[in-house]
């Protein structure tokens, strides 16, 4: 059975909890609770069908997500998600980071046009979706922050990540050991490389940090 809002809550507080985030789970489990009932609705029409429940995008993607923005550097500055399909990590750095400016992009438009409508319904200030291909089109900004997750290679975020960021700026990439290649040299040098379990299913995951060149 799917779980409850009240079931989700204690979930992802614990999990917080437990890996010592330093985050507060009340400050944004309400927008956080729509945006995944949302996404859960609207997962097959878009085709992201890889995670199946809410309890598993909790322990997955929104984990990963929370453990990316606990390592964001503080303050407020301009960030670009590259490939966020339904908005990962991206929202849910907006959400738990409210004062970040996020741009999502993405190539296929169905899925902008879902996360315009979420970032609508919540009524958030400071972030946008764009449909874009990167690497056919580049954007005519910069960006200090540029984030990733399941964007096909380490090695491609690298090369579009080092196009976008501005100097200095960071770039993190949230790559799943066991789903996708390394794909070759990387064209950023690595700062830091952060290795964790996810919850429940004990999988493996690598924050990858970068600084521009
Ligand atoms: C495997 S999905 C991952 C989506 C999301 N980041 C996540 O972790 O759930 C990859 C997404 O990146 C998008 N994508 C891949 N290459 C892209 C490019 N060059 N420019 C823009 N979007 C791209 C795809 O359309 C797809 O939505």
């Amino acid at each position: 059975m799917e779980i409850s809002w009240e079931e989700g809550r204690y979930l992802l507080e614990n999990i917080i909890k437990d890996y010592g985030l330093p985050l507060r789970v009340e400050t944004f489990w309400d927008r956080l609770w729509i945006y995944l009932r949302a996404l859960a609705e609207r997962a097959e029409e878009l085709n992201l069908t890889a995670v199946k429940t809410i309890r598993e995008r909790l322990c997955s993607q929104v984990f990963e997500a929370l453990v990316m923005a606990s390592r964001l550097p503080s303050g407020a500055f301009p960030l670009a998600d590259l490939g966020t399909g339904g908005g990962i990590p991206g929202l849910i750095l907006k959400l738990a980071r409210p004062e970040v400016e996020v741009t999502l992009y993405e190539a296929y438009p169905p899925r902008v046009a879902f996360l315009k409508e979420v970032i609508r319904e919540l009524s958030l200030a400071g972030i946008c979706a764009e449909v874009l291909h990167l690497g056919k089109s580049w954007p005519d900004r910069r960006f200090p922050v540029v984030v990733a997750r399941g964007y096909g290679s380490v090695q491609k975020f690298t090369k579009h990540a080092k196009r976008l960021l501005s100097s200095p700026g960071v770039a993190f990439y949230l790559w799943r050991n066991d789903a996708e290649p390394w794909g070759g040299d990387l064209c950023l040098p690595l700062l830091e490389r952060v290795e964790f379990e996810l919850p429940q299913s004990q999988d493996l995951r690598t924050l990858l940090c970068f600084r521009s060149s």
